[in-house]
């Protein structure tokens, strides 16, 4: 194919598209076009926060970086015809010396006796130059798709109109990654733009499209042949280096600067805060002027509306619900934190704060789950949303530094602090300072400046705002008497159910639904904190201290079911083995909890008697593919020794069972 491609070009294009060489000429030469291409770089990496709406702008459009220097995408605008019409003319030689073989067997027979050679050498000639046509040129120009992308661009919407009709999808991607809708909004066809949107094309679907160079390798398309559809068949408008990935129509018509287009979709459902790979809104690209007053506008629509969805979707599925998906028990905790971020949510809270909770209890409780939960909550982005800090490892007073940072002049300033690069990412974060009791003071005097300002300065001096941040500590402090108290709440309202029970009276309170009294918090928690943590303005700024209370039997049921479910899809998914079992073999597992390990030890029962015995029944064969095993409590001739154990069966077809023979030593029950 290469041979097709004259050579002037083929240097040119190897200087300037790989990478690797674009860095080495990048800075080896110091020219003017070694200058521009750092430009170019630089500015289409810029974040729009940061970035005035031109600066976005030029590094995106071609036409408006042509000021700026040589801009490479400039050089192959003019170079992609060139090399292309130089194609199609060797192309359209190729065909005519064909068709004059052809025509004229005589001319092949007269030739001399060289033309054998010559005959041959042109006839591979030309087999490789329509091979370098075919793969340079490849439109896929007979499908429907394209026929549909090529209508909107050039502004057929009759054709665009029956296309859909015939069944194209109105969402139909180049293979390049754009979409009929983002190539109507480019090039400003307002009537494809309404056909598009009118047969059902997403306005809010991202192109695909990185730039020339990425897409080139991700897809293994020759990179000339990726700027050539680009400019072809999308918008020679636009820069080749800047990154497009996940900018919609509307980020398009922007870009082509198109009140009209940019109403149409936004009244089409639009999101204009919708952002791009880089984080850019449409507003970003946009001129001052009409487009970017009207962006405005309906971003602020936009945000209003959010915001009513979210509290419709609130009230229709409330944060206590969801966090029970989740967690089992722990009622009176879930119902604190609820209700606390339901008052920040609906703007009843004071903002100048962070809200700042302590949660107490034993081990394996669900302190880290409800901070999860919550964080996963209020961030889509999980993984920057929920910040997690283990306090054990700052119980030095050297340990501040690798909180936030050190000051200038120590070692590690450079890397700045664990806490303040995080929360830096998302300033408005779940927080989760685990074991909290453990820091040294001095870390938790920085905390406290935390809660009380809602802004960090780290070791550069730089101030982080983080007014928004839910901040959650969690220690064990307390725990036993946290754990000892809400036993003996449990105790006394089974003994009154027992009672109302029996006198059939109607209001028979649960035995999980119980409340650690105001007198309990304040004359036995608050002096053990106090006494922990020494500062009163510490205490002070937490607004809620949240109790988890020991599980009670039905929670531990549920404990054992959500384990049993999970090993059961495990064994579903990886051995096609259907895992059943009832109600005795939850009571049974259920006497593995041990108060000090909380779920923990429900978790490790579980894998200790039937993990285990599955794994092994699983090594010695005995377990058919596709079959079902039913797990039951085997308490025959067991009862007078108190340990009752579980056995596997498996169940044939016709329910009949046969109890497996695990050898031991592998069977932790013999
Ligand atoms: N109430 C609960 N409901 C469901 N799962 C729970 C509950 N409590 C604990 N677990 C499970 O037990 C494990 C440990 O829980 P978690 O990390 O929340 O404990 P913790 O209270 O933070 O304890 P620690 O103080 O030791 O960190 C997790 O896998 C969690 O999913």
């Amino acid at each position: 194919m290469l041979s097709s491609v004259p050579t002037r070009l083929l240097t040119r294009r190897s200087r300037s598209l790989s990478p690797c060489s674009r860095v080495l000429q990048t800075s080896a030469s110091s020219g003017a076009a070694s200058q521009g291409i750092r430009e170019t770089s630089a500015e289409s990496n810029r974040n729009p926060i940061v970035s005035t709406s031109r600066v976005s702008r030029r590094g995106i459009l071609s036409e408006e970086t042509a000021g700026t220097g040589v801009n490479p995408s400039v050089q192959y605008h003019h170079l992609a015809p060139r090399w292309l019409s130089s194609l199609e003319n060797r192309r359209n030689s190729w065909a005519a010396l064909a068709n004059r073989g052809r025509n004229n067997n005589q001319y092949w027979e007269k030739s001399g006796a060289g033309g054998g050679a010559s005959r041959a050498g042109l006839a591979s000639a030309g087999v490789l130059s329509a091979a370098a046509v075919a793969f340079c040129l490849r439109k896929d120009s007979d499908s429907k798709g394209d026929a549909l992308l090529e209508a909107a661009r050039t502004n057929n919407s009759q054709d665009v109109a029956r296309l859909i009709k015939e069944g194209v999808a109105p969402n139909h991607r180049h293979r390049l990654g754009w979409t009929a809708l983002m190539v109507a909004a480019m090039n400003r066809q307002h009537s494809v733009v309404k056909v598009l949107l009118e047969a059902g094309a997403d306005p809010n679907a991202g192109d695909e499209f990185s730039n020339v160079y990425d897409t080139s390798r991700e897809k293994g398309i020759h990179s000339l042949e990726v700027l050539v559809s680009r400019e072809d068949e999308f918008s020679s408008r636009l820069s080749s280096r800047a990154s497009f990935r996940g900018c919609t129509a509307l980020h398009y018509a922007t870009l082509a600067d198109d009140p009209h287009a940019v109403r149409t979709l936004l009244e089409a459902g639009a999101n204009p805060l919708q952002t791009n790979g880089l984080g850019h809104t449409p507003r970003a690209y946009a001129k001052e002027g009409e487009v970017s007053t009207v962006l405005q506008e309906w971003e602020g629509k936009f945000k209003e509306l959010q915001a009513q969805r979210e509290a419709a979707e609130r009230r229709r599925f409330p944060l206590e619900r969801r966090l029970k998906e989740h967690i089992i028990g722990q009622e009176g905790a879930i119902n604190t934190v609820a209700s606390a971020i339901r008052r920040k949510e609906n703007g009843w809270y004071d903002e100048e704060h962070p809200l700042v909770f302590l949660f107490l209890g034993s081990s394996g409780i669900g302190k880290t789950e409800l901070a999860k939960q919550v964080a996963r909550y209020m961030h889509k982005d999980i993984k920057k949303g929920f910040i997690r800090m283990d306090m054990s490892e700052f119980q030095e007073k050297h340990e501040v530094a690798k909180f936030i940072g050190s000051p200038p002049g120590y070692v590690g300033h450079e890397e700045g602090g664990q806490l303040t690069k995080l929360l830096r990412a998302c300033p408005n974060a779940v927080v989760l300072f685990d074991e909290v009791d453990k820091a040294h003071p001095d870390v938790l005097t920085i905390m406290l400046q935390l809660f009380d300002e809602g802004r960090l300065t780290d070791g550069k001096g730089k101030t982080i705002e983080c007014k928004d941040a839910i901040f959650i500590m969690t220690s064990n402090v307390a725990s036993e008497e946290i754990a000892q108290h809400g036993l003996q709440l449990r105790q006394e309202a089974e003994a009154i159910s027992r009672r109302k029970l029996a006198d059939n009276l109607e209001d028979v309170q649960k035995s999980d639904d119980i409340k650690i009294s105001r007198q309990f918090k304040e004359t036995v928690i608050r002096p053990i904190l106090k006494a922990h943590f020494r500062r009163d303005e510490f205490l002070g700024r937490i607004n809620e201290i949240v109790y988890f209370l020991p599980f009670c039997h039905s929670e531990l049921l549920q404990l054992v079911s959500k384990e049993l479910s999970f090993w059961a899809k495990k064994a579903k998914q990886r051995h096609d083995i259907t895992l059943q079992w009832d109600r005795p073999v939850l009571d049974l597992l259920a006497g593995g909890y041990n108060l000090h390990y909380g779920a923990r030890s429900i978790k490790h029962e579980v894998e200790r008697r039937v993990v285990n015995q599955l794994a092994a029944a699983y090594e010695q064969e005995l377990l058919p593919k596709g079959c079902t095993l039913r797990l039951c409590v085997q308490s025959d001739g067991q009862e007078e020794r108190g340990a009752p154990s579980l056995r596997l069966e498996v169940v044939g077809e016709d329910s009949s069972s046969r109890t497996l023979d695990i050898r031991p030593p592998l069977n932790p029950e013999h």
